[in-house]
């Protein structure tokens, strides 16, 4: 519980939601001081782990412990399907949803040999899939019940006690919710957000830009909740619900491309800092993640070409975090190794 809000099934407004961000628990002073204690006697020159020293910062602040630890990260893929998807704004048919669906539970997907790869305890939640949200050039894509209603399945689906927890998605179509929730928050002319997704060309590409570009034209304007609600889907709902109960449940968190974080970008707008417990894995291909990221003040681990989405990039980066967390942990001392330090004691 918190003050009058409880952190889940209670939640049965946007309202509530926005008091919850008005509360969100801070990083831990304790456990970054112990890290700020330990890391210079490490043996290496200062600073020499790059953005490693980063991450094992990061991750005990944010899971309140020293040192940090990486073995039961949990991979949440959310799943939706759109009603703008039936413009032509994706190479691919809407029933692909549903059947990558039965690929994740199959163990078939480039997801699953990624959780195998590292050891990343995988669960896919479907939200309704038969029931296409709203096209949003007409209306709102939810109502706000529809919308709470998968936000909170999204912060269900946090586990207590986990390491990190890696968001993903799956949704024909949803690169255009991204791109008009992204536009909506943060101005700029549809074309500039908007990208070929699973890989659409020529005229399906323009008829995209034009569809982003009516649904910010008729929900621009509104509060950042309320955007993500008009111009979302369900998926992105419940990956920002996920975001948010992770962060009162001391898990820090690991985004992936620009699906992923457009979802969650509307959580920060509300309220400055409200991300700071999540990293991004990789910058994806799509040009607004580029865009979305330096709006947010962020910097993705890596780049490799990604454009996947199903939480790829954010899985492989989980490599990372075990690297760093290992690395500050096990390293020897300049005393315990009998290293001379750069001084010469
Ligand atoms: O998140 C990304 O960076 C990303 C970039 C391109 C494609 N996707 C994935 O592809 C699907 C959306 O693409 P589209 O063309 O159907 O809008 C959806 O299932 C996403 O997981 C995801
Ligand atoms: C095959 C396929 C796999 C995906 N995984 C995430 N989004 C996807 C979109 C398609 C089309």
């Amino acid at each position: 519980m918190l003050g009058s809000v409880s952190l889940n099934s209670s939640i049965s407004s946007i309202a509530q939601i926005r008091s919850l961000l008005a509360n969100l628990p801070g990083p831990d002073a304790a456990a970054s001081s112990a890290w700020a204690a330990r890391e210079p006697q490490l043996t290496k020159p200062a600073g020499s782990l790059g953005r490693l020293e980063e991450v094992s910062a990061w991750l005990a602040a944010w899971q309140g412990r020293h040192p940090p630890t990486m073995t039961r990260p949990v991979a949440r893929i959310f799943a939706g399907n759109h009603g703008v998807a039936a413009l032509g704004v994706s190479a691919f048919p809407a029933e692909v949803t549903a059947q990558m669906v039965a690929n994740f539970r199959r163990g078939g997907a480039a997801i699953n040999q990624l959780c195998k790869t590292f050891d990343i305890e995988l669960d896919v939640l479907a939200l309704e899939l038969d029931q296409p949200t709203g096209d949003f050039t007409r209306g709102p894509a939810m109502e706000e019940l529809d919308f709470v209603d998968a936000f909170r399945h999204g912060m269900d689906a946090v586990p207590n006690g986990i390491d990190v927890l890696v968001i993903g998605e799956m949704g024909i179509g949803n690169t255009t919710p991204a791109a008009a929730v992204s536009a909506a928050l943060f101005g700029g002319e549809a074309a500039d957000w908007t990208g070929r997704g699973t890989g659409i060309e020529g005229g399906a590409l323009a008829r995209k830009i034009q569809v982003v570009g009516q649904g910010v034209a008729l929900h621009k304007g509104h509060m950042p909740l309320d955007i993500l609600r008009r111009l979302g889907g369900r998926e992105l709902a419940a990956m920002a619900g996920a975001v948010l109960a992770a962060r009162f449940k001391r898990v820090p968190v690991l985004l992936d491309g620009y699906v992923t974080t457009a979802a969650v970008a509307a959580l920060e707008v509300e309220c400055k800092g409200a991300l700071d417990h999540c990293m991004v894995g990789h910058v994806s291909v799509e040009p607004g993640h580029k865009r979305l990221l330096a709006a947010l003040g962020k910097t993705a681990l890596f780049d490799l070409g990604m454009r996947l989405g199903e939480g790829s990039g954010a899985a492989l980066a989980v490599g990372v975090l075990k690297a760093a967390a290992a690395c500050h942990a096990g390293m020897h001392t300049f005393a315990e190794a009998g290293v001379s330090d750069k001084d010469g004691s």
